[in-house]
C-alpha cells in the first residue's frame, strides 16, 4: 500500500486555480521534496493532505486512511509554516503535552534529542530564538512517532547552521523507514535531502524524478563562448542544442550533449573564443523547469 496517495486533487480560491488535478503516489519509506516557486500550490497541496482544506475534486489517502483518520490515529505528523507556541510553558512541557495526545508516541527524551532540544528542555518557549522555536515545532510534529511526516517549508526561518542540524534530524527520523514529504522552494535543499523531487508549478506537477534526473531534465550542461559581434542566428539549430542565450558578447548553448555541440560549433565557421563547458547553477536549472 502507498504511504501517500493523492489522486487528481484540485483546489481553487475564487478564480485562482491553486492546484489542478494533481496526482502523486509516495511509497512507504521515501523522502519526497515538493519543489516549486512561491504560489506554485505547495501549501495548498500540503493542507489538503492534512485535511485542513477540502479539495474541490479528487481524494487523499495515507496508508488507506482519510486525512482526518490519519491525523487522529497519529499516522501523520505535520509542521506547517506558522503556528504559535504557548509562551509560558517549557520546551519539555509543550512537547510532552503534544506527545500525550498520541496513542503510541516516541519517548520524550528521544524526541528532544532528535530535535536538538535536550539542552533547551527547561527553557520557556517565549524565550526561544526563531530557529529554536522552529525546532520545537519539529519536535511537536514527530512526538507521536508518525509513519508519515509532512513539512511545509520547514527551514524558511533558519540560518545555515540551524538548517544543517535540522536536516540531520529529519534524515535520522526517515532512516527508520518512515515517509517524509516536505515542501520547499530551494532546489539545493531538495537535492541534498530527498530521494525524489516532484517539481510543481502553477498547480501542476511539471517534473518528477530523482534529484539527478531533475537536474538532467532541467537542461544538463551548457557550452559557453565569446561570440563577439558575430550573429547568433542559427545557433539554436545546431544538433543537441536545447536553448540559446546571448548576453552581451557571450553565448550560452544549453545541451545534454556538450561534445556534439562543440563539434558542430567548430563546423559553423564562427570564430569561437573562450570556450567552456559549464553545469548551470541548480537554481537556473530549476527556473528553466518552472517557467512557462
Ligand atoms: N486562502 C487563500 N485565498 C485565496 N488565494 C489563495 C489562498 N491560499 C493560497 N492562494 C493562492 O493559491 C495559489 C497557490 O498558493 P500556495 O500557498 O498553495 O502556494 P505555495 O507553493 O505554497 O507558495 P509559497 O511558497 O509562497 O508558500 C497562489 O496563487 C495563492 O495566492
Amino acid at each position: 500500500m502507498e504511504a501517500i496517495s493523492i489522486e487528481g486533487v484540485a483546489k481553487s480560491y475564487g478564480n485562482v486555480r491553486a492546484v489542478e488535478s494533481l496526482t502523486l503516489r509516495v511509497p512507504a519509506g521515501q523522502v519526497v521534496a515538493v519543489l516549486g516557486p512561491n504560489g506554485a500550490g505547495k501549501s495548498t497541496t500540503v493542507s489538503m493532505m492534512l485535511g485542513l482544506i477540502t479539495p474541490d475534486a479528487g481524494s487523499v489517502e495515507m496508508f488507506g486512511k482519510s486525512p482526518a483518520e490519519a491525523a487522529a490515529t497519529g499516522y501523520v505528523g505535520a509542521m506547517l509554516q506558522d503556528g504559535d507556541l504557548v509562551p509560558n510553558l517549557t520546551v519539555r512541557e509543550v512537547v510532552g503535552f503534544v506527545r500525550g495526545l498520541y496513542p503510541d508516541p516516541m519517548p520524550l527524551d528521544e524526541v528532544l534529542e532528535l530535535a536538538g532540544l535536550t539542552d533547551l528542555a527547561k527553557r520557556r518557549t517565549g524565550r526561544l530564538s526563531g530557529g529554536q522555536a522552529q525546532r520545537v515545532r519539529f519536535a511537536m510534529a514527530i512526538a507521536g512517532a508518525p509513519k508519515i511526516l509532512v513539512l511545509d517549508e520547514p527551514t524558511a526561518a533558519l540560518d545555515v547552521e540551524s538548517r544543517r542540524a535540522f536536516w540531520a534530524g529529519i534524515r535520522a527520523y526517515a532512516a527508520d523507514g518512515r515517509t517524509v514529504l516536505f515542501a520547499t522552494h530551494h532546489l539545493e535543499e531538495a537535492d541534498e535531502n530527498a530521494d525524489r523531487v516532484v517539481v510543481v508549478a502553477r498547480g501542476r506537477i511539471v517534473a518528477d524524478g530523482t534529484p539527478a534526473e531533475i537536474k538532467q531534465r532541467a537542461g544538463g550542461r551548457a557550452v559557453r563562448f565569446t561570440l563577439g559581434d558575430q550573429p547568433a542566428a542559427g545557433l539554436e539549430r545546431l544538433p543537441a542544442v536545447s536553448a540559446v542565450e546571448v548576453e552581451g558578447e557571450v553565448a550560452t548553448l544549453h545541451t545534454a550533449d556538450p561534445d556534439t555541440v562543440v563539434a558542430a560549433l567548430y563546423g559553423t565557421g564562427l570564430k569561437v573564443r573562450d570556450l567552456e563547458i559549464i553545469t548551470p547553477a541548480l537554481e537556473d536549472a530549476f527556473l528553466s523547469l518552472t517557467s512557462a
